[in-house]
């Protein structure tokens, strides 16, 4: 079998170990699983290219052990998937195409988005476990091992990542050794290949030359694998914008609050920093539109930082923070801004300070924080900085006086208690009344409509107790003049302030 062969004549030992542990990973999942059950997700990329190589590698040696034959490998029978987007360059196409007949390949082409797709494909065929290119330099390999199963909300599957520990460096090694055909984009100074609208050659193997065209090295010159996706255009999808760069933007600004706790969730411990931080936000002005608690899962942490990053203002995060295995925040906060966990010199510095006498296990596990969008808060009281990344800041916390302490700092350090007149366009009144629901509840929803500026929000005490309402606004005078228009509607003093 011609890779088999050339990576055996290699001298390259890395090389050799990569592919044999790839190999492995194969032949592990062709023993699961049948034939008919396993999937190769094929795009024509790099990574999947050199995953169609080692494909038919692991088939053959496999194919080799069970039958003792040695056929050729003109039949290679495992599915192969490839999801064809209309915002796919056109030689990426070509070459999946090439490919799929030089190789003989079972092709399908899905037309669908990623989900929906594998949905269809899972509902026709007994599909379980799919092979895919992911290497652990990939935003979307965060918290992935060899053999992952497919994220909650996903179609069950195992995701099977032979190459996940592959470098950059060892990509190219392999694809040059093989000497196979790869993608001719490659050959242009393009080194990951997205869409058509989020890909660029890499700037980095950009040649000056004096003609007018600029001239791109091949991807293989790269000689900082770290750099292969600088020519990703960043996707920064609807994100609002930062409060310190944009505080006067909204009236009132949007908070979510989210916890990451198992101990929570079964009852074990009482989450009392939700309910301080919600106190803590409404005091200075902020309106938390959400609170939630999470399991300690890379992917329902993601999934909820995700969503609410792209709601609110700012997104408070606490629980899961740490070296054990169950402190998986930061890197579900990673995969909801699509970058990787990556160590942080200046943040494992500060641990260094911290635990250098106690630290037994790898120190760089709990220095890495999310690559290029984390921003370090330093404070003389605290002894580690606060993370923020974009709009999601990410408390070390895990009781109440902790939270005070860093609360403290982090209102020093940004403007999220408005050294801006944030306070002062704050202002608020509660009213206390016995009357029944049922009574104040038509003049209340009519005082929303007259007074749209303003916040309205009522509870109760108890099921027959007294009624609260709460109004919020931006100044004292509209807030009283509210209050009024809201006396007028009912008989004399059947509102109590209180505070
Ligand atoms: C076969 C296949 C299986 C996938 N399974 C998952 C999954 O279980 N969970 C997940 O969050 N994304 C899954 N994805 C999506 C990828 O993680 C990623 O979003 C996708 O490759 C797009 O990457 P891009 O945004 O860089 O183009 C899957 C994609 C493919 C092709
Ligand atoms: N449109 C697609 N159809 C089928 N599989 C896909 C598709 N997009 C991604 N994949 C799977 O996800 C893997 C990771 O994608 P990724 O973009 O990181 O790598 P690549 O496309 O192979 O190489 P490159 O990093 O150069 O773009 C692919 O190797 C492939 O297995
Ligand atoms: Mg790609």
């Amino acid at each position: 079998m011609e890779i088999d062969k050339a990576i055996g004549e290699s001298d390259d030992k890395r090389l050799k170990t990569k592919y044999n542990n790839a190999i492995f990973v194969i032949k592990r999942a062709l023993a699961l699983y049948s034939i008919e059950e396993v999937a190769f997700s094929f795009n024509g990329g790099k990574d999947s290219t050199v995953l169609l190589h080692l494909l038919r590698a692991g088939y053959f040696l496999h194919k080799k052990e069970v039958s003792c034959s040695n056929g050729g490998l003109s039949n290679f029978p495992v599915r192969t998937i490839y999801f064809e987007s209309p915002s796919a360059f056109t030689e990426i196409n070509a070459f999946t195409y090439d490919a799929a007949q030089t190789y003989n390949l079972r092709l399908d082409i899905i037309r669908q988005d990623f989900k929906s797709g594998l949905e269809a494909l899972l509902k026709a065929n007994p599909i379980r476990a799919i092979f895919l290119g992911v290497r652990i330099g990939d935003p979307t390999a965060v918290g992935q091992e060899q053999f992952s199963p497919s994220s909650p909300g996903w179609p069950p599957f195992m995701r099977v990542n032979p190459i996940l520990d592959w470098s950059y460096r060892d990509v190219w090694a392999f694809l040059l050794t093989c000497k196979v055909k790869y993608c001719s984009l490659y050959d242009q100074g393009y080194t990951s290949i997205g869409s058509i609208h989020d890909t660029v050659p890499n700037a980095l193997l950009s040649v000056n030359d004096s003609s007018s065209k600029e001239k791109f090295k091949p991807a293989y010159l790269l000689s900082d694998g770290r750099l292969e996706r600088a020519g990703r255009v960043k996707k920064i999808a609807s994100v609002k914008n930062d409060v310190d760069s944009d505080s006067q933007k909204h009236e009132v600004l949007l908070a979510s609050v989210i916890a990451v706790g198992d101990e929570i969730l079964s009852g074990t411990v009482e989450d009392q920093l939700g309910l301080s931080l919600c106190k803590k936000l409404t005091s200075i002005g902020w309106s938390v539109q959400q609170t939630a608690v999470l399991r300690n899962d890379i992917d329902s942490v993601s999934e909820e930082v995700d969503r609410q990053r792209s709601i609110c203002d700012m997104v408070f995060i606490y629980g899961g923070v740490g070296p054990l295995h169950s402190d998986v925040t930061l890197a579900g906060v990673a995969k909801a801004f699509g970058v990787r966990l990556a160590p942080d010199e200046e943040f494992e510095e500060y641990l260094r300070h911290l635990i250098s006498e106690q630290c037994t296990g790898d120190r760089n596990e709990m220095a890495q924080l999310p690559e290029g969008i984390t921003e370090l808060l330093h404070h003389e009281k605290l002894s580690v900085p606060l993370i923020k990344c974009r709009n999601v800041i990410v408390l070390a916390a895990t009781n109440t006086e902790e939270l005070e302490k860093e609360w403290e700092c982090l209102t020093e350090l940004t403007k999220l208690g408005g050294s801006s007149s944030l306070m002062e366009l704050y202002a608020s009144r509660r009213l206390m009344t016995s009357l029944t629901d049922v009574e104040v509840a038509e003049p209340l929803s009519k005082l929303g409509l007259e007074f749209p500026d303003i916040y309205l929000g009522c509870y109760r005490k108890s099921r027959q107790g007294p009624i609260i309402i709460c109004l919020k606004g931006k100044s004292n005078a509209r807030i009283d003049s509210a209050v009024q228009a809201l006396c007028k509607k009912f008989k004399e003093n059947v509102f109590v302030e209180i505070k």
